[in-house]
């Protein structure tokens, strides 16, 4: 199928999707004073002549954008009739706090119904809410899993660790659940939870982010509007930053006086969340979920 005999038969496809390519460059070319945006145009005449040869039709391009753009739409319909529900019951609760047992006396999304920003006219309406609020729950769902995921795996590796915790852990609750205000006492969790983000940073790539102006970047002309990533496991294993980084080693917290510096107040030592005014707003609720969630396990 993928020999290259069968490549004449796409050959047509082939031809049609890099006309419409070059036309495409073209026009935008053209509106943009000689600029060009190659990688989606690229994607797209690739995507074009896989569909050929996948399916043996040929579409165009209005037809594609329209399927996915009616699974997109069906895709956010039912996170809006989910999220919405969920929204109209908190505010029934608002308004009668007796309706329902167990519920907290303040959550996200009070704070969000009434809100007014600068220069916007109005409140949030309903699908705006529905954006933030699952803005914040995957913020922490898959960060907060992938770091327990590595935190079982460092402790599967090094027996000895779970041994230590174990102990720091039931010296401080003895036979009872571990609760928030115990963490604070459990050094040797704490420093398990700090080389554990050091070493395993939950994303290893940061999230996109573009320089609206050029700058000079670690000694690279970085112009405005291109996606810039960084690799953060290149700090951890950065032997100007960490003795021995490649070790998992906890006594760098403990007793070595290493610091972790997780807001970036004295250097780039660790941002996974990463810093500054950009910095995850999540941070504190991470960092306790995590070492929770550590500490129950063991
Ligand atoms: C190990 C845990 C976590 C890590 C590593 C992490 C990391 C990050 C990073 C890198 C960003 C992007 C910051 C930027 O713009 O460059 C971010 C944004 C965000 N995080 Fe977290 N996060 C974690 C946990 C959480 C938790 C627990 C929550 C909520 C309870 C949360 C909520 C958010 C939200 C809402 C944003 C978007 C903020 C904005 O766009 O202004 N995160 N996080």
């Amino acid at each position: 199928m993928l020999s290259a005999s069968r490549l004449r038969d796409f050959h047509p496809a082939r031809v049609a999707a890099m006309d419409r390519l070059i036309a495409r460059i073209r026009a935008e070319a053209l509106a943009s004073d000689g600029g060009v945006w190659v990688l989606p145009n690229v994607r797209f005449a690739f995507f074009s002549i896989l569909l050929s040869i996948t399916f043996g039709v040929n579409l165009d391009k209005n037809s594609i954008i329209r399927a996915d753009e009616k699974k997109v739409l069906q895709v956010r319909q039912e996170q809006l009739d989910t999220v919405i529900l969920l929204i109209n019951r908190r505010r029934s609760i608002l308004k009668n706090p007796n309706l329902e047992l167990n519920v907290t006396t303040f959550s996200y999304i009070d704070s969000l119904l009434n809100l007014k920003v600068d220069g916007c006219g109005s409140i949030p309406t309903d699908p705006e809410l529905v954006t933030l609020c699952s803005e914040l729950i995957s913020g922490e769902t898959d960060t907060t899993s992938t770091s327990i995921e590595w935190a079982m795996a460092s402790i599967i590796d090094n027996p000895d660790i779970q041994d230590k915790l174990y102990k720091d852990i039931v010296s401080v609750v003895g036979d009872r659940s571990v609760d928030d205000p115990d963490l604070e006492k459990m050094l040797y969790l704490q420093a398990f939870v700090k080389e554990l983000l050091r070493k395993h940073p939950s994303t290893y790539f940061s999230l996109i982010h573009a320089a609206v102006e050029a700058v000079k970047l670690g000694g690279y002309d970085v112009p405005p509007n291109v996606n810039l990533e960084m690799f953060l496991p290149t700090i951890a294993e950065d032997e100007r930053l960490w003795l021995k980084p490649l070790e998992f080693n906890l006594k760098r917290f403990i007793s070595v006086g290493e610091t972790m510096d997780i807001t970036r107040s004295t250097g780039i030592r660790m941002i996974l969340f990463r810093a500054e005014w950009r910095i995850c707003p999540g941070l504190a609720i991470g960092m306790t979920h995590i070492s929770l969630m550590v500490a129950r396990m063991v």
